[in-house]
């Protein structure tokens, strides 16, 4: 809710009611326990209930006016039936609440950019935040690891809804912030969440499986990963798009439909930065890339092809955003790795590393095994488990994908939620099982399968801790039970050399 002073009326926020009913608005919300007077409360169709069945809590709390749609109205117009409360009834009230709270809330970064794919969206994010900081720039990414760089602040949600995240681009673009990336979860993308902010321009990383739990088919997610290109990014916007993925061809034609400007990125042939050559060594790597026909080369100091990939796309964004691309480059070498992702979390005194990864999609289980592979000499130890109360298909190929391509693999559990973590560990083996070339151990405490797994280092060797990535916490039933695996790795390390 907002908690200023401010008022508006329902035309200063492009409403209009059943009737032409004027109301004066204090306060906007999502939740009817919020609602005090002069609200104007959002009832919107959820996926556990309608919002406009607490129509009641939200008029004893002395609401001012309701936004919900035909289902909605349903139950709110009786109830509103001859009191002073407005009706507003919005064919999509998700979208009407997104602009909504835009006017409410006013200015965002004068600068924006916003990012979907699978996977690499905060660190694509991140990157762009990066990039513009060494160029001198206020700048902020917003996603799951809450709005972090020259403004900071917690987020629930990788994107908040509408409400949340209009007020905190307010209070950033306040705080002098002047440039801005943001993740769009298929979620955040689905529920119109972020159709109030103007983007300059807008990324596509890739498209494998996750959340069919929510979305159900891979058509359906696709579709609200291309809500981005196909409502939020308006046609002057330009998109950035890696052609690499076997969706970038029909990514970058759907973008080009909506007449954006589309900017490919990758290896493939065609692209306007395209990838040509990677050097690997112990601490990072070398870049060979092409811009509009003039080559480049970089160093890099991220482990992991993958990354590449995502400076790349984080580059294009800046660019596509009016930013000078020579300028652009020469940020690249001061790049960091994000916090959780490919992050040495420690080193044992045999030389064998600990890397802490957010890899929680059978494709980023994949891609990262197959992205530390040129940096290890030795045997990969893999660390890997899947959560609870989410896309429960995910969980062998995850364990297959592992088995596949480590060395040796430990199943543990990660964020169990409401289920049964032997049930999730059981799928996760199964898969793991399914490939008969690995040993595959089942260690449902993560504190002792990190131990366990740091003990079998040897020299060369490396362990991956997968899963987790930033995450401070192991989510058990409701509670939150402090666990942080770059922490227990280090420690476990500092435990098993003697250091402590
Ligand atoms: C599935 C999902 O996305 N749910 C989100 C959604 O809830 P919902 O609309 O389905 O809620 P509901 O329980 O059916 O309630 C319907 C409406 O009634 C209202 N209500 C409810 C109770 C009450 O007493 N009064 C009241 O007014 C609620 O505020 C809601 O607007 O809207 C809520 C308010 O914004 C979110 O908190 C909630 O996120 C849940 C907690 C969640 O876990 N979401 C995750 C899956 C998510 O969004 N993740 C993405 C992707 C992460 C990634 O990148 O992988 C993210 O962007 O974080
Ligand atoms: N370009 C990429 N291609 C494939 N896998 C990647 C890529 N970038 C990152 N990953 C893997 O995905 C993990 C998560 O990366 P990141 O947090 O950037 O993704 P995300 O899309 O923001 O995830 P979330 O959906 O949780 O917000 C990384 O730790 C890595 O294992
Ligand atoms: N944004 C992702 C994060 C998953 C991280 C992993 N640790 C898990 O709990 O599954 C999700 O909520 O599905
Ligand atoms: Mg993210």
């Amino acid at each position: 809710m907002s908690g200023t002073e401010k008022t508006c009326s329902l035309a200063d926020l492009g409403l209009t009611a059943q009737g032409a009913k004027e109301a004066v608005i204090k306060a906007i919300t999502i939740d009817s326990r919020e609602v005090m007077p002069g609200t104007l409360f959002a009832a919107l169709p959820g996926s556990a209930v309608h919002g406009a069945s607490f129509t009641d809590a939200a008029i004893a709390n002395g609401v001012s006016a309701i936004l919900t749609d035909a289902e909605g109205a349903k139950i709110a117009a009786p109830a509103v039936e001859g009191t002073d409360i407005a009706l507003v009834i919005a064919e999509d009230p998700r979208a009407t609440l997104a602009q909504t709270a835009a006017l409410w809330f006013g200015p965002q970064p004068g600068v924006m950019v916003g990012v979907t794919g699978t996977n690499g969206k905060t660190s694509v994010a991140s990157f762009c935040r990066q990039i513009w900081t060494h160029m001198g720039l206020e700048a902020v990414n917003v996603g799951t690891t809450g709005v972090e760089g020259a403004w900071t602040h917690p987020l629930r949600h990788t994107t908040p809804d509408p409400i949340t995240l209009q007020r905190v681009l307010a209070d950033a673009a306040q705080n002098g912030v002047t440039h801005a990336a943001m993740e769009a979860s298929s979620h955040g993308l689905d529920q119109r969440r972020l159709d109030g902010v103007i983007l300059s321009s807008a990324g596509f990383t890739n498209f494998t499986q996750d959340h069919l739990d929510y979305h159900e088919t891979f058509e359906a997610y696709f579709d609200a990963k291309m809500g981005l290109f196909t409502r939020v990014l308006q046609p002057e916007g330009t998109a950035v798009v890696n052609l690499d993925d076997p969706k970038g061809p029909e990514v970058a034609a759907i973008a080009e439909a909506r007449g954006q400007e589309v900017i490919g990125v990758g290896r493939a042939e065609g692209a306007r930065l395209r990838l040509l050559a990677q050097r690997f060594d112990s601490t990072g790597q070398e870049v060979r890339f092409d811009w509009q026909g003039s080559v480049h080369m970089v160093r890099l100091n991220l482990i992991g092809g993958f990354q590449a990939e995502n400076v790349l796309l984080a580059a294009g964004l800046v660019i596509g955003a009016g930013a000078d691309a020579e300028e652009v480059f020469a940020t690249l070498p001061h790049l960091t790795t994000v916090r959780g992702r490919m992050q040495l979390a420690a080193t044992r005194e045999n030389g064998a590393a600990v890397f802490v990864d957010y890899a929680h999609t059978p494709d980023a289980v994949e891609t990262v095994l197959e992205a530390i592979r040129p940096h290890v000499m030795g045997r990969i130890i893999a660390i890997v488990g899947a959560g609870g109360d989410r896309d429960k298909t995910k969980r062998p190929l995850m364990g297959g994908a592992a088995a596949r391509l480590a060395d040796v693999v430990i199943v543990t559990d990660d964020n169990p939620r409401t289920e049964d973590p032997a049930t999730i560990r059981k799928a996760v083996m199964e898969g793991a099982l399914g490939e008969k070339s690995t040993d595959v151990f089942e260690i449902g405490d993560r504190a002792e399968a990190i131990l366990r797994g740091a003990d079998m280092l040897q020299p060369g060797d490396a362990l991956l801790v997968a899963g987790k990535g930033h995450e401070t916490g192991q989510i058990v039933g409701t509670d939150v039970l402090h666990f942080d695996d770059a922490e227990v790795a280090s420690q476990a390390v500092l435990a098993l050399d003697g250091k402590i």
